[in-house]
C-alpha cells in the first residue's frame, strides 16, 4: 500500500536519509526503530510530505506522493511533540480539526473518552501537562478513522494506565485493518503492538522482517533481547567484512 523507493535525504552535508526501500501493508503493524538520529523521524516526515526527499520517490496507493497531496487525509499522524495553537481550549481544538474535514461521518471519539479529555476541554493547550498533550495528540491521530496511523513514540511521558488503554486502541484498530507505523524506544511496548521490525541505521533499513521471524533468528524471546543480539550479530559480521 505504500512503497519508500530509493528515498534519499540529505540536510546540507548529512546524509540523513540513503536509499530506503520498503513495501508497508494494511492490517500489519510496523516496529521503526533505530538509535537516536538514525532518521526514523526523517522518514515519517518524508512519507507525510513534511520533508522533501532529495531523491527516490513514494507511492501510496499506487500514486506519488510527490504530485498528490489526497493521499494525506488518510493518514493519521501523532507526532513527537505535538505543537499546537497554545491560547485555546482543548474543546476549541477537537473543534477545530473537525471543522477541517467536510466528512463527519466517521468520528472516532473513543480515546477522548477513554483519557477523559471531554472532563478538561476548557483547559489551555499551554497549560497541559506533557502526558495530557500526548493524550491530545494521540485522540487527533485517531480522530477521523484514518487507515494508516503513524505514531511517533506514543507511550512516551504517558501514565501507565493511558498506556494501557492506547495499547487497546492501537490493537483494536489494527485487527480492523489498519497500516500502523510505530516509532519507540520503549521495545516492551513494540512487542505487543507490531508484527514487523524494521531496523533503521545511520539512515539505511539494516533489517526488516516479522517480529517472530527475528525472534526465531536471534534465539530470543523478547522483542528487546532480540534487537540487542540482532545489532551485536550485525555489528560482529561488519567487523568480519570491513
Ligand atoms: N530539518 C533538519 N535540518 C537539519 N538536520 C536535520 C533536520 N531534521 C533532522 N535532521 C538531522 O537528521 C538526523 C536524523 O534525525 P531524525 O529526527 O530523523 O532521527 P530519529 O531517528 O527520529 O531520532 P530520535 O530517535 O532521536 O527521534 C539527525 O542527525 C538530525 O539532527
Amino acid at each position: 500500500m505504500i512503497s519508500f523507493r530509493n528515498v534519499s535525504k540529505k540536510f546540507g552535508k548529512l546524509q540523513v536519509l540513503d536509499s530506503v526501500t520498503l513495501d508497508v501493508y494494511p492490517s500489519k503493524s510496523y516496529a521503526l526503530i533505530g538509535p537516536n538520529g538514525s532518521g526514523k523521524t526523517t522518514m515519517i516526515k518524508s512519507l507525510l510530505g513534511l520533508v522533501v526527499p532529495t531523491s527516490g520517490d513514494i507511492v501510496f496507493e499506487e500514486k506519488s506522493i510527490l504530485t498528490d497531496w489526497q493521499y494525506r487525509e488518510k493518514i493519521g499522524y501523532m507526532p513527537q511533540i505535538g505543537r499546537y495553537p497554545e491560547n485555546i481550549t482543548i474543546g476549541q481544538l477537537v473543534d477545530m480539526m473537525r471543522n477541517i474535514r467536510p466528512s463527519q461521518d466517521k468520528i472516532d471519539e473513543e480515546l477522548i473518552d477513554a483519557f477523559k479529555l471531554y472532563k478538561i476541554y476548557d483547559k489551555k493547550m499551554h497549560s497541559l501537562s506533557g502526558g495530557t498533550r500526548q493524550k491530545v495528540s494521540a485522540a487527533l491521530a485517531f480522530l477521523f478513522n484514518p487507515p494508516v496511523l503513524i505514531l511517533d513514540e506514543p507511550t512516551a511521558g504517558l501514565d501507565p494506565v493511558s498506556v494501557e488503554i492506547f495499547k487497546e486502541k492501537i490493537t483494536a484498530e489494527k485487527l480492523k485493518g489498519k497500516l500502523m507505523l510505530i516509532t519507540s524506544h520503549v521495545l516492551n511496548d513494540l512487542d505487543e503492538l507490531t508484527t514487523d521490525v524494521v531496523y533503521i541505521f545511520e539512515g539505511r533499513i539494516q533489517y526488516h522482517n516479522s517480529i517472530e521471524a527475528l525472534k526465531r533468528e536471534t534465539n530470543e524471546k523478547r522483542l528487546g533481547k532480540a534487537i540487542a543480539t540482532l545489532i551485536q550479530q550485525k555489528e560482529l559480521l561488519d567487523s568480519i567484512t570491513e
